[in-house]
């Protein structure tokens, strides 16, 4: 394709999401290489250059874990979601608010625009109380699992980012939330970022992770459009596993309240983000009504 072709492709995408808001996540195994961060985090620039309300929302499930481990604790998760002692859940804090939301914020800035880092605690953003247990089966036995300082968000009040987006700001968002006594709890990046794109009207919620999108059983297709019907399905047939489960149940919960679509893709390939944002057949899977 010639190089006027590629800019013509992308002119009516860029005329329709002119004005509309974009929540990315960039989630832990898409961080892994600094690059590409900053490629990424240089595309999401561009978007907002181009009129787009960009929030940020990102995770650091991989670095949470290697902390954990260095501190001789041992990872564990149910249904994607991390078991979190109070140690762990002040590892979370220092992982993700202490140091990735700083670093994603300079990067940003190193871009000329600005960004402001919040938690989920900053302005009563996320509110949530504890999750209850969870009931999982072991052989064939069903045992209920606590998951400790894990919060099931209950309210969302965008307010502090509609004023920091009226402002030309880019806010970036760490998983953590704040339940009614004002303690912290540590929610799932994937799940936080579909309530903030239901709560802001987003038009679109974009997962950016290390795989493809979401794949068969064997992991040899992507599925590039997907239809509520059809993901649930996924998800009942057990197609779907780990953390994939709070990407899709996040998809499908924002899609089915009002975010137009919500794409699950591979952010460790460069210029993902703008591919599948500006060209016809896009790159991942898109999830819509
Ligand atoms: N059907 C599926 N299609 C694609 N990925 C899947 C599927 N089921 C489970 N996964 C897993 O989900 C992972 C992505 O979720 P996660 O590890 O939480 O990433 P992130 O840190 O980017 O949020 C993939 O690396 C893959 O191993
Ligand atoms: C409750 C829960 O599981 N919280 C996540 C928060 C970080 C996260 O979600 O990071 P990714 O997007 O990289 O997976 C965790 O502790 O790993």
């Amino acid at each position: 394709m010639k190089r006027e072709d590629v800019l013509m492709e992308a002119l009516p995408y860029i005329q329709k999401f002119h004005g509309k808001t974009i929540v990315i996540k960039l989630g832990g195994h898409a961080m892994v290489d600094q690059n590409i961060l900053e490629t990424v985090i240089r595309d999401a620039v561009l978007l907002r250059y181009v009129g787009m309300k960009v929030v940020l929302v990102h995770g650091g499930g991989p670095e949470i874990t290697t902390k954990m481990q260095a501190m001789g604790k041992e990872p564990k998760f149910v249904g994607g979601l991390r078991i979190t002692d109070l140690e762990t859940l002040e590892i979370a804090q220092m992982v993700l608010v202490g140091k990735i939301n700083d670093g994603i914020v300079s990067l940003i800035a190193n871009c000329g625009t600005r960004a402001v880092g919040i938690s989920g605690n900053d302005g009563n953003l996320l509110i949530a109380r504890k999750m209850d247990p969870q009931r999982v089966k072991v052989g064939e036995v069903v045992q209920e699992v606590d998951l400790g300082q894990v919060g099931e968000i209950e309210e969302v009040d965008p307010e502090v980012l509609h004023c920091l987006l009226a402002q030309n700001y880019i806010p970036v968002v760490a998983p953590i939330a704040i339940d009614r006594q004002g303690r912290s709890l540590n929610i799932n990046a994937d799940t936080a970022a579909a309530e903030i794109a239901i709560a802001l009207g987003a038009f679109k919620l974009i997962n950016l992770t290390d795989v493809d999108g979401v794949m068969n059983p064997d992991r040899t297709m992507v599925y590039h459009r997907l239809t509520l019907p059809e993901a649930e399905a996924m998800i009942g047939e057990g197609i779907i596993a780990g953390g994939m489960i709070p990407k899709l149940e996040g998809c499908m919960k924002a899609v089915r309240n009002g975010v137009v679509s919500a794409h699950v893709v591979n952010g460790n390939r460069e210029h993902n983000l703008l591919l599948e944002l500006f060209t016809d057949e896009g790159v991942g899977t898109m999830l819509s009504r």
